[in-house]
């Protein structure tokens, strides 16, 4: 959409004439974020390819999305300068590899409704970040052991006005043992993290009996999922759906699996910190 077009979609600071590409000011999303002044950091090309990536997840963008997104990659970026939190760096890479691929969680209806989830492994804020824009109705509690990266997601999801985003500092196998995280969520949501075994053992305690891990990976090995599969059965759950996928616009492999919470898990998982992942269940660590 270019400046009328977001003008006559009810964007109330939009300027007329946007220039074609480049960095412009925004009195909206200054006032939106106690920046005055603030720019507007997305380029036509990329509110294109953040829009049609979207749309191919029959998902619509609307303008405080994409002025939310916007600010997403400017922190992003900025972020990055000071604390190398991302390999990825260019506006396309991060609209495409970061909010669109955050996006393809969505596929297959498994985040609907007023659901308490955690992003495993959060990292920079994905895939909690774009989906705290995206569903205004999660309560989302993004975890990462790394603290300078949990600084990051809780500035930005101020910064954002998201306050449905709860950012923990912590490790998965350590907030599990506490009451106040054990067995209390309805969904794990994890990308990039670790192989399925090892997933499901530091989610499947976080969830509650009915709840489900939604894990994006890219294309998995049938040994991996075999093994993920009989991890999940020793810590109280099962695979329920495997998903294979290409990105939107990129085309690279993905798939999505999902592992629902069918019992309590047995007391002694997860393991003490670190050996979930040094010594997977059922799967030699490669
Ligand atoms: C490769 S990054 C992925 C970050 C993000 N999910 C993404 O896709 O961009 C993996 C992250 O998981 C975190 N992590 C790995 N094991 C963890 C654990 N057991 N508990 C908490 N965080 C963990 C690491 O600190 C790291 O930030």
């Amino acid at each position: 959409m270019d400046g009328a077009g977001r003008a006559a979609a009810g964007h109330p600071g939009a300027p007329a004439g946007r220039p074609a590409a480049g960095r412009h000011r925004c009195p909206c999303l200054g006032a939106l974020s106690g920046h005055e002044g603030e720019v507007w950091p997305v380029t036509p090309e990329g509110e294109r390819l953040l829009r049609e990536g979207l749309a191919s997840l029959e998902l619509d963008l609307t303008a405080d999305m994409e002025q939310a997104f916007g600010r997403l990659l400017d922190l992003l970026q900025e972020g990055n300068r000071r604390l190398n939190l991302t390999a990825l760096k260019s506006e396309a890479d991060i609209v495409l590899k970061h909010f669109v691929d955050s996006a393809t969680c969505l596929r297959g209806g498994y985040l609907k409704g007023p659901l308490r989830v955690v992003d495993l492994g959060t990292g920079a804020g994905f895939p909690a970040l774009p989906l705290a824009i995206l569903r205004p109705g999660l309560t989302l509690t993004p975890v990462d052991s790394i603290r300078k990266k949990i600084d990051f997601v809780r500035a930005t999801a101020q910064a954002l006005e998201l306050p449905n985003v709860t950012p923990l500092v912590g490790r998965a196998e350590t907030l599990a043992r506490e009451p106040a995280h054990r067995a209390r969520y309805d969904r794990v949501v994890v990308r990039a993290v670790a192989a399925l075994p090892v997933l499901v053992e530091l989610a499947l305690p976080l969830l509650r009996v009915g709840g489900l891990l939604v894990a994006q990976k890219g294309p998995i090995e049938a040994d991996e999922l075999e093994a993920g599969g009989r991890a999940a059965h020793e810590v109280g759950g099962r695979v329920v759906d495997v998903d294979p996928f290409a990105l939107p616009i990129l085309g690279d492999g993905r798939t999505l699996v999902t592992v629902e919470k069918t019992r309590p898990t047995p007391e002694r998982y997860p393991r003490r910190e670190g050996i979930p992942a040094q010594q997977p269940l059922f799967w030699d660590a490669k």
